[in-house]
């Protein structure tokens, strides 16, 4: 049987079209402040994408752009006035950094209740303990396509491969609260396959193309594509070899059309919740 396709196209289509709705309700209109540091094509091209989907839903975004040179001080000045700007609901700064940056120190001076990426410590400390808290965007968009493709994690062996701070540990993280046995893979995993195979739930995301095989998924799977690997012919591709892994897995997400999609919806969905201020009691 070939596998189901989750279309994270569509599935965004629609959270878009029901986030524009909910934002017309609004009494604010939501806005979200990116700030963009150098002139890697990638970024840039993520960041137009992001300024577009925001228009789109009716989400005023401004976009700060420095050359690579910016000194990480007057990076921090300008989250610092961002902070305290109440017209300012969500700030994102685009990863990765420049090496004369600490992405740390960047990512903990944003206030917690305007970290719509959900990587500020307090975040993801939250997450990790059960609370509420602005959850990672490419994470919480996983856990959306499984949920509309009636897959319930409950019980289920998940295997995640990579362990990044932005995907993997998290989306380990989302699917224990949901119950799901969860393994970690990663560089040094000896025979890969041979635990990627107990997998019901497999989530791809070490950013290496093409990695994951048939070999590696068991009969019906749910298989998710985290990987956004840009081909020497400027073509995106994911983790997974699409096309053997669709004669066996159960469900699939394509690259592109999949994840990336649901990523953005999920920054949208986290800056109308950082607009209507409930996520806490407090501020930072
Ligand atoms: N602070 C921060 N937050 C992020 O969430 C963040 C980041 N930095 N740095 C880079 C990564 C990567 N990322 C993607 C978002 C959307 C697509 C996306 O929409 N992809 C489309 C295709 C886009 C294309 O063709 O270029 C798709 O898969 O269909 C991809 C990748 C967010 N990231
Ligand atoms: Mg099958």
């Amino acid at each position: 049987m070939t596998a189901t396709i989750i279309s994270g196209k569509e599935l965004s289509e629609r959270l878009r079209g029901e986030l524009a709705d909910d934002i017309k309700e609004l009494s604010v209109q939501p806005s979200l402040a990116v700030i963009l540091i150098g002139d890697d094509p990638a970024s840039h091209s993520y960041v137009r994408g992001k300024e577009k989907a925001c228009a789109a839903v009716g989400i005023h975004s401004i976009v700060k752009r420095h050359p690579a040179s910016l000194p990480e001080e007057e990076l921090l000045a300008e989250i610092e006035a961002l902070n305290e700007d109440s017209s300012v609901h969500g700030i994102l700064v685009q990863l990765p950094l420049p090496d004369h940056i600490s992405e740390n120190a960047v990512l903990e001076k944003i206030v917690i209740g305007k970290d719509v990426d959900g990587f500020h410590p307090v975040n993801v400390g939250r997450l990790l303990t059960g609370k509420k808290a602005f959850t990672p965007c490419t994470p919480l968009g996983i856990m959306k396509m499984l949920e509309i493709s009636g897959v319930d994690p409950k019980g289920k062996r998940a295997v995640v491969v990579g362990r990044s701070q932005l995907v993997g540990r998290p989306v380990g993280q989302l699917l224990l609260n949901k119950d799901a046995t969860v393994t970690y893979c990663h560089s040094k995993t000896e025979d890969l396959a041979s635990v990627t195979r107990e997998a019901d739930i497999l989530i791809a995301a070490a950013g290496r193309a093409g990695m994951i095989g048939a070999e590696h998924v068991k009969d019906d799977a749910v298989v998710i594509d985290v990987g956004v690997n840009r081909m020497e012919t400027g073509k995106l591709t994911g983790d997974v070899q699409f096309e053997p892994v669709r004669e066996k897995a159960g469900w699939l997400t394509p690259v592109p059309g999949g994840v990336g999609p649901m990523t953005i919806t999920m920054l949208l969905h986290n800056t109308v919740e950082a607009a209507r201020g409930t996520m806490f009691d407090v501020q930072s």
